[in-house]
């Protein structure tokens, strides 16, 4: 998660007072860790980002320069910086929309020695959803996942197979946020704020991915709507 505000999210997490100890993790990003309620056990695996900088394709200059952290499986962090201090740029790397003009980006697992037990492996672009700043990029996977409920990818009838798994999985996406009341055949756009982010993060809830990167997922919402999109959020560390 991406925040450039980093005392209003503290607040409306848990409303738990959070132990914050920053970690540099290049010039101008910084990462915290927040606790979990289950420890890690030995044999786990770590989204690994090591030394990663980026320059975009025909500019002189690296947007973000050896960026390194790690974050165990199970766990939750949050990157803050200053405005423009590239927050968005390493979360499209991390999602694999852009690639690193180098160093790497895999997960890592550990044996019950705490040593590596496999080659580092990528993430593939599937095992990750990401709920960008502005909810409304989602809307498009909402309009294939619904078409996909009737076609599959080479325009032939989905099977009875597919349909129900896309439509239990979507249930469960859209209980898992709060939005059972909402009716999916109603445009999207017309939803308030909060309700389009949380619809936004659904449909990245449909496949659960390996890792959920959310951009400034508060960003614009009131406290009402900021409040129901953390009551999500909490609804979802209890399932995790
Ligand atoms: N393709 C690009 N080419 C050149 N500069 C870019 C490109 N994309 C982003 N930038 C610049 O890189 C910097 C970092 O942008 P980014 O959106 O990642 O910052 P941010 O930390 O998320 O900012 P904010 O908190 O304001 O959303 C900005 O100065 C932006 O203008």
């Amino acid at each position: 998660m991406a925040t450039s505000s980093l005392s209003t999210v503290q607040s409306s997490i848990n409303h738990k007072p959070l132990q914050l100890s920053p970690q540099r993790v290049s010039p101008k990003l910084n990462l915290i860790r927040i606790p979990q309620n289950h420890s890690i056990h030995c044999g786990y695996s770590c989204f690994e980002v090591k030394d990663v900088s980026y320059r975009p394709p025909g500019t002189e200059l690296n947007l973000l320069n050896k960026v390194t952290f790690s974050l165990p499986e199970r766990s939750f962090g949050l990157i803050f910086g200053q405005s423009g201090s590239g927050k968005t740029t390493l979360l499209q790397l991390l999602s694999g929309i852009s690639k690193p003009t180098s160093g790497s980006i895999c997960v890592q697992r550990y044996g019950n020695d705490g040593n590596p037990d496999k080659l580092p492996e990528q993430l593939s672009p599937e095992k990750v959803g990401i709920v960008f700043q502005f909810p409304e990029r989602a809307f498009l996977w909402l309009t294939r996942l619904l078409m996909k409920l009737h076609l599959d990818g080479q325009g032939r009838k989905s099977s009875l197979q597919l349909r129900e798994h896309l439509a239990l999985n979507l249930q469960r996406a859209v209980n898992w946020v709060g939005l059972n009341g909402v009716s999916l055949d109603k445009d999207p756009h017309s939803l308030s704020g909060g309700y389009k982010r949380r619809l936004a993060l659904a449909i990245q809830l449909v496949e659960v991915p390996d890792l959920l990167i959310l951009d400034e997922p508060l960003a614009g919402l009131d406290w009402k709507a900021r409040a129901d999109v953390c009551k999500a959020f909490e609804a979802l560390e209890e399932k995790n």
